[in-house]
């Protein structure tokens, strides 16, 4: 993996200047709040040597360098699932990418469907804690000492001063625990109930090992779930990726000053 990561880095840094402090991770269909970034350098995932690409829809595939809220940033239009059939080890080599470039604090971004019935399709909830349904770890296998120790702490996974400084300015924010599956099927309504049970408010395909991995190697986190759907069987209609993806079009101009106000406290 070691010489995997040096290749990836070196394609980066040969065509772009700025070293990133703080990556953006773009959930389903979210992928907008890149469009904001000034001076962008983009880099296809496809030319980056060693590096996966991207297969779900609404998950461009690209690397956005360069200036947002006046941090030096690298955005991830598109990110790697585990049911789109890659190694948990896949997104490990991806955050160590980032680390390896410089970045400090990741901002992590996805799209969720609420199990807590007070939240509505639209909001936008800061993840205080999560719980990792999907039963792989990305951290299995040979550790890279220098990148990280072999058991982390996960007591404090998301950086809850980063979010309470967001809190302060954006107070209407709530606060949930995501729960993350494998996926690619939505959940039964059976399951949901079951997870609610857990003590979560948010059930989404992604994120828990991303967190993982950046608590694993220093990087901070802050994590925004955009509610597209309530979760299966608290209402009667169907779920869509379709419907997903709308709605986080919907809520374009609230996430992304919500996103800016992250960068801002910081
Ligand atoms: O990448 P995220 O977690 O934002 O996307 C969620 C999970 C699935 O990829 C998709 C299902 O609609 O949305
Ligand atoms: N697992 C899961 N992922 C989602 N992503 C967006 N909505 C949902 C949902 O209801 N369940």
């Amino acid at each position: 993996m070691k010489e995997s990561i040096e290749r990836a880095k070196k394609y980066i840094t040969e065509k772009v200047e700025i070293t990133p402090e703080i990556g953006l991770i773009l959930g389903s269909g979210l992928g907008f709040v890149a469009d904001d970034i000034e001076n962008a350098v983009l880099l296809e995932y496809t030319e980056i040597p060693d590096f996966p690409h991207s297969t779900a829809p609404g998950h461009e595939g690209k690397l956005v360098f360069g200036k947002l809220k006046g941090k030096n940033v690298v955005a991830l239009k598109g990110r790697f699932h585990l049911y789109e059939g890659w190694n948990p080890e896949t997104i490990k080599f991806v955050i160590y990418v980032l680390k390896s470039l410089g970045v400090k604090k990741l901002l992590i971004t996805n799209a969720a469907g609420a199990i807590n019935k007070s939240y509505n399709p639209g909001e936008i909830i800061i993840v205080k804690d999560l719980i990792n349904f999907q039963f792989k770890n990305p951290l299995k296998g040979q550790n890279l000492e220098e990148y990280g120790p072999r058991f982390p702490d996960m007591s404090s996974a998301v950086d809850l001063e980063w979010a309470s400084k967001l809190k302060e300015k954006v107070r209407k924010l709530r606060e949930g625990v995501y729960i993350a599956v494998l996926g690619p099927s939505y959940e039964t309504p059976a399951e949901i109930k079951a997870f609610r049970k857990l003590g979560a408010d948010l059930v989404g395909m992604s994120t828990v090992p991303e967190v993982i991995v950046a608590n694993h190697c220093g990087i901070k986190c802050l994590v925004l779930s955009c509610v597209t759907n309530m979760a299966a069987g608290v209402l009667e209609t169907p779920l869509s990726h379709q419907e997903v993806m709308e709605v986080a079009k919907k809520v374009k101009e609230e996430f992304s000053k919500i996103v800016f106000h992250a960068l801002e406290v910081l």
